[in-house]
C-alpha cells in the first residue's frame, strides 16, 4: 500500500541528513517540506521564534503537546541544558512510531521523552509520571481545539507556576480563536502575538506567547 506523508518525511531524512547533527534534521526536513511535499511541522520561520523563546527561557521542565514526526521537539531539545529534558505528546501511532526514528536519527533520544497518549489523559498524570512539580515551558501544536481547555487544565493540575511560558502554533492558520480570546482577555496571563507564516508558504500565521501570572 501507499507509504505515509510522515514515512516519506522519513525516508527522506534517513537518505538525506546526517545522524547525530540535529541541525541537519531540521534543515533536510524544511527542504522536502518546501520543495517535495508540504507536511505540518512548525517550519523554518516560525521555528526562528520557537528557538528564541526556547533559548531566552531555558527550560528545566518542558512539555510539548503534538509531536508530529517530532520535527519541533528536535528543534526545542536541541538547545536545552544538559540534564532536562523535553516530555512530548502524541495520541497518533503512526505519528509516535515516525518521530521516535526521527529523534533517534537526530542522536537526542537522551532528550527528549515521547508519550504515545491524548493530553486530555496524560496532563493529569505528569506529575506522578515524570516526577515534576510545575512546567517553564509548553508547545502547544496539536488539535487546534484541544489548546484551550488543555490550558485550563494544566492550571486545574497546578502545573503552571507565576511565569510559566506558553507557546501555541497556529493562532491564525488554522486558527485557535477561544485560545486566543482567553489568553489575550483573562488576568493571568500576559499575551504577546509573533506574526509570521503557515510552514513553507506565503500565508499568514503566528505563534502566541502567554506568561502565566499565577
Ligand atoms: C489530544 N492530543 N494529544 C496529543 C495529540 C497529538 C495530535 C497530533 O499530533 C495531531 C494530529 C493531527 C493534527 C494535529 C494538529 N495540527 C494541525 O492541525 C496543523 C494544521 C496545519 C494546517 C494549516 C493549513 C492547512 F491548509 C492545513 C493544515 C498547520 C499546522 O502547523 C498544524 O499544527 C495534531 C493530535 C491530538 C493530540
Ligand atoms: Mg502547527
Amino acid at each position: 500500500t501507499r507509504s505515509t506523508r510522515p514515512q516519506r518525511l522519513l525516508k527522506a531524512v534517513q537518505k538525506k541528513a546526517i545522524k547525530g547533527d540535529p541541525q541537519s534534521v531540521i534543515s533536510t526536513i524544511d527542504y522536502f517540506c518546501r520543495h517535495s511535499e508540504w507536511a505540518m511541522n512548525v517550519g523554518d520561520e516560525k521555528g526562528a521564534i520557537l528557538d528564541s523563546v526556547v533559548c531566552e527561557v531555558s527550560p528545566s521542565t518542558a512539555l510539548e503537546l503534538g509531536t508530529y514526526c517530532g520535527y519541533s521537539a528536535v528543534r526545542i531539545a536541541r538547545l536545552l541544558p544538559p540534564g532536562t529534558k523535553l516530555i512530548t505528546l502524541e495520541f497518533n501511532p503512526d505519528y509516535a512510531a515516525v518521530a521516535r526514528q526521527i529523534i533517534e536519527y537526530s542522536g537526542l533520544q537522551d532528550k527528549i521523552c515521547l508519550v504515545e497518549g491524548a493530553s486530555g489523559d496524560l496532563i493529569p498524570k505528569m506529575q506522578e509520571l515524570f516526577g515534576i512539580k510545575t512546567l517553564d515551558f509548553v508547545f502547544l501544536d496539536h488539535w487546534k481545539d484541544r489548546y484551550l481547555p488543555d490550558i485550563k487544565l494544566l492550571e486545574e493540575c497546578q502545573l503552571l507556576r507565576k511565569g510559566s511560558i506558553l507557546l501555541a502554533d497556529n493562532v491564525i492558520c488554522p486558527g485557535t480563536p477561544d485560545y486566543l480570546e482567553y489568553v489575550r482577555n483573562s488576568p493571568r496571563y500576559e499575551s504577546k502575538y509573533f506574526k509570521s507564516h503557515l510552514e513553507y508558504t506565503k500565508v499568514e500565521d503566528g505563534l502566541e506567547k502567554s506568561v502565566f501570572l499565577g
